[in-house]
């Protein structure tokens, strides 16, 4: 395999999968924050100690092969340009942190994509782990895994009392954040996610859009995460997100049998009406289009489209971010043309399930 594949492929092999609970629950990731203990944090470390540690990990990977996860592949972010990083922050393989403020930074990536680890990010090493639908503890199992190989090869940074060190208080104790990434219309439209946010936060989890701290949640694409990492193993982590996920998992299911009952024709006209724009506008915004593919993925899971697969609408919401557009353009694009490009990309795209 060759590394172009990850800046031309749009949707990650595991994305293939349907996952459990996939109607709502699109992904599950585990990441781990560590730290090697001779070198300064990244916060304060010199270039040469960036230098070393990448090249500790080159030399780590350099089979390739990590048990059954197979090879990794390990990307320079100074040897990239800047289209195809932001094309990884587009797949959620890299952080925006990483990818435009860390000129020795690194990632490792294995060939499926379920699979990466950040070099000199926030922290020296970490870990992250993505499977399909409502898979954590999936996660968990792989992204230790790869900290055990990894802790074999390398001193981590860690204190008998307060667990691994990280550059950031809020991640020391495990330096685990465990994460749902949830499809929720059912509570925009019934507007009960003003309610139940706020209830989330209170339960020491934390809510954030689509692309991470900072970011918007993009076609009711809602991530939901730990905030504490101190004084919890990693299984209750888990555990205590788990139970939380699994009842917003019921409550999305009742907002959509409400919506069915109460207002089946104007849910499915919704959601015609946003397939008549996706397969027939000429411009479209990203936020725009994000909406209807919502809508449209709504449509499919409660049966009135039945010709689209859900795949072609997770590879659309990547598709059509600003950076895949300007990768397959072949170069940069303004505002106004991007929202052309992705129009059309989006009618090629669903005519093929017409
Ligand atoms: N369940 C998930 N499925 C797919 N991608 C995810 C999931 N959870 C988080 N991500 C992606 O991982 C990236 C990093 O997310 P985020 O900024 O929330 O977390 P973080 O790595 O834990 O960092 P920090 O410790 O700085 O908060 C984002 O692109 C986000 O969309």
């Amino acid at each position: 395999m060759n590394e172009y594949v990850f800046f031309q492929r749009a949707l990650s092999p595991w994305m293939n999968e349907e996952g459990p609970d996939s109607d709502i629950v699109l992904s599950s990731r585990i990441r781990l924050a560590r730290n090697m203990k001779q070198y300064s944090f990244p916060t304060v470390f010199t270039n040469e100690e960036a230098m070393q540690i990448i090249q500790s990990f080159e030399q780590l990977f350099s089979q390739r092969r990590l048990g059954h996860i197979g090879p990794f592949f390990l990307l320079k972010m100074n040897e990239l340009q800047s289209i195809e990083k932001r094309v990884l922050v587009e797949k959620h393989l890299i952080s925006p942190h990483l990818a435009e403020d860390c000129t020795f930074g690194a990632c490792l990536l294995s060939e499926q994509e379920e699979a990466s680890i950040m070099i000199n990010e926030e922290d020296h090493i970490r870990i992250q782990c993505l499977f399909a639908g409502f898979q954590l503890k999936e996660a968990l199992k792989m992204a230790n895994a790869l900290d055990d190989w990894i802790e074999q090869h390398v001193d981590y940074a860690f204190d008998e009392k307060y667990g691994y060190l990280t550059s950031c208080p809020t991640n020391v104790g495990t330096g685990l954040r465990a994460s749902v990434m949830m499809h929720l219309p059912g509570l925009v439209l019934t507007q009960q996610i003003n309610q139940v946010i706020p209830a989330i936060n209170q339960l020491g989890l934390v809510v954030r859009g689509t692309y991470g701290e900072g970011s918007e949640a993009l076609g009711n694409i809602f991530q939901i995460s730990n905030q504490i990492t101190l004084g919890k193993s990693e299984e209750d982590i888990v555990e205590d997100l788990t139970g939380v996920v699994r009842q917003l998992i019921e409550q999305e299911r009742m907002a959509r049998e409400a919506l069915v009952k109460t207002s089946n024709i104007q849910l499915e006209d919704r959601v015609y009406r946003s397939y008549g724009v996706l397969t027939n506008s000429r411009i479209i915004g990203s936020k725009e289009a994000a909406q209807c593919l919502s809508d449209v993925r709504l449509g499919i899971d409660l049966g009135y489209i039945t010709n689209v697969p859900k795949t072609i609408l997770t590879e659309l919401m990547i598709l059509t971010q600003p950076g895949f557009l300007q990768k397959y353009a072949g170069g940069a694009l303004r505002p106004q043309e991007r929202d052309v490009r992705r129009a059309s990309l989006i009618r090629e795209r669903l005519y093929q399930w017409k």
